[in-house]
């Protein structure tokens, strides 16, 4: 095995199985590279499909990667569902116990859609797009949410859209079920001016709520929905940093400006919340009245599309509207209807819109830091003239949760466990012993959530309804 040094001639096996292209982007944990699998037999002009291979940074003290983190990840793997990235491969480089894990290629990602539109045409989404991203993101989400896995992270950029292909115009959700790995022994790269967000947060989280419920995935989904909207987040509050808790009085404060002050009567745990009994001065001795929000998402307060948002952004997590209820609602049963090709135009005659495809910075090695030899063959995504474009910096992050870590055990992983676990695709590994302090109280997810026992984590697409509905 070598040191997974790209330059070198030295390089580990699983690495010979890519030509990495670039980097495409750089998160909290890591960054994201565009690398093409190399065909089994190569020929001219044949290239293997794109991959994006996402690098965990180790900690310094780190010791190797923690069972459970293993165990999280290989359950990722048997997710299979139209509307949720696929974790094609799971690597560990020896020289430095980093991990890197490789997902299916989606050219376009929420985050640029929406940017797209307001930064460069300065024009709405049309309905028809707004509604088939809104319910691919929920088809997809149900689907998780119905194998016990709470994605804790979605904003704009988790959710990424498939370019020209087969699956043009598809939702994929990114980044799901990571959170946990995120936790110790993976480093934050604190250092590396990426900006955290918490404007997807929801409220139950900010008072101090101890516990992942689906239900925080639905407000997520919520803002998700007015920036779709709107082309702006819908509460943009500002991190405090100082210090380090759940507590965001702004965020709240932006959240209490638009929706107005819950009350005891209306969302009867919130007594029970931390922050809520904590902070009478703030919280409760400043009153918000409700403006009433239609006005701030353009939506007339009686149509179908205010009443599902009205829901997904209900104060009280056990009312929350869930993925499988919202899929139901009356806005996706009036015209125009979801399609399956999120990125066609509304009516037959308008232009389709033209997004752009992702910068890719060829310039930077699986280290991250070294220069490539620029002996790199042509990418299809390769910046025109050749040269290297980062992505435009800093992302909106958010800050990652703050409970249910993982308990990191002394020495780790061996690689050699490791490996052949990951050959084996970690089929021996018992799910069902996975602890998984994922929620309480959800209206969908009662305590101390488990994975259904008798739901086959490799399941196909339940209940994919687009052939239903004009998909
Ligand atoms: N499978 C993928 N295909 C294409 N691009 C991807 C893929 N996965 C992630 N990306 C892109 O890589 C960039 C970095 O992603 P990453 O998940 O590391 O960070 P993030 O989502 O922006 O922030 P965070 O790490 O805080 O969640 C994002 O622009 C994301 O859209």
């Amino acid at each position: 095995m070598g040191d997974g040094r790209t330059g070198g001639a030295n390089r580990p096996a699983w690495l010979q199985q890519y030509e990495l292209i670039g980097k495409i982007g750089e998160g909290t944990y890591g960054l994201v590279f565009l690398a093409r699998l190399k065909p089994p037999h190569p020929a001219p002009g044949r290239r293997g499909p794109p991959i994006a291979i996402k690098k965990f940074k180790q900690s310094k003290e780190g010791d190797g990667v923690s069972p459970t983190a293993i165990r999280e990840i290989m359950l990722l793997r048997e997710i299979n569902h139209e509307n949720v990235v696929k974790l094609v491969n799971v690597h560990i480089n020896h020289a430095d116990m980093s991990l890197y894990l490789a997902f299916d290629y989606a050219e376009h990602d929420l985050y640029e859609i929406i940017r797209h539109h307001r930064e460069k045409l300065s024009s709405s989404i049309n309905p028809y797009t707004v509604k088939s991203l809104l319910w691919q993101l929920l088809n997809g989400l149900n689907y998780l949410h119905s194998n016990w896995i709470i994605h804790r992270d979605l904003k704009p950029s988790n959710i990424l859209v498939m370019g020209e292909g087969d699956e043009h115009g598809i939702i994929k959700i990114a980044d799901f079920g990571l959170a946990r790995i995120y936790q110790a022994p993976l480093k934050p790269l604190c250092d590396n001016g990426v900006v955290v967000t918490i404007w997807y947060r929801a409220p139950e989280l900010l008072l101090g709520g101890k516990h992942y419920t689906s239900a925080v995935d639905m407000w997520a989904v919520g803002c998700i929905f007015a920036e779709l909207l709107t082309l702006k987040p819908l509460f943009q509050g500002v991190e405090a940093k100082n210090p380090p808790n759940p507590f965001q009085l702004d965020q709240l404060d932006k959240i209490f400006k638009v929706l107005g002050h819950p009350t005891v009567e209306k969302w009867p745990t919130l007594a029970n919340l931390p922050w809520w009994q904590n902070d009478h001065q703030h919280i409760q001795g400043h009153k918000y009245e409700n403006p009433g929000f239609h006005n701030i998402v353009h939506l007339p307060p009686k149509s179908p599309a205010f009443d599902l948002l009205s829901k997904m952004l209900e104060y009280d997590p056990r009312k929350r509207i869930t993925a499988a209820q919202a899929l139901e609602h009356e806005y996706f049963r009036m015209d125009p209807l979801p399609g399956r090709n999120a990125l066609l135009p509304s009516q037959p005659g308008e232009k389709i819109v033209q997004y752009p495809i992702r910068p890719v910075d060829t310039t930077t090695d699986f280290e991250g830091t070294t220069s490539l030899q620029p002996t790199q063959p042509p990418s299809g995504n390769a910046p025109p003239g050749g040269q290297s474009v980062a992505r435009p910096m800093p992302r909106q992050m958010p800050q990652q949760p703050m409970v249910g870590g993982i308990p990191r055990v002394a020495g780790g992983v061996t690689m050699a466990a490791f490996n052949a676990a990951s050959q084996a695709g970690m089929a021996g590994l018992n799910p069902g012993n996975m602890p998984m302090q994922r929620g309480a109280g959800g209206q969908s997810h009662p305590h101390q959530l488990r994975r259904k026992a008798d739901q086959g984590m490799g399941m196909q697409n339940p209940g994919y309804p687009q052939q239903k509905r004009r998909f």
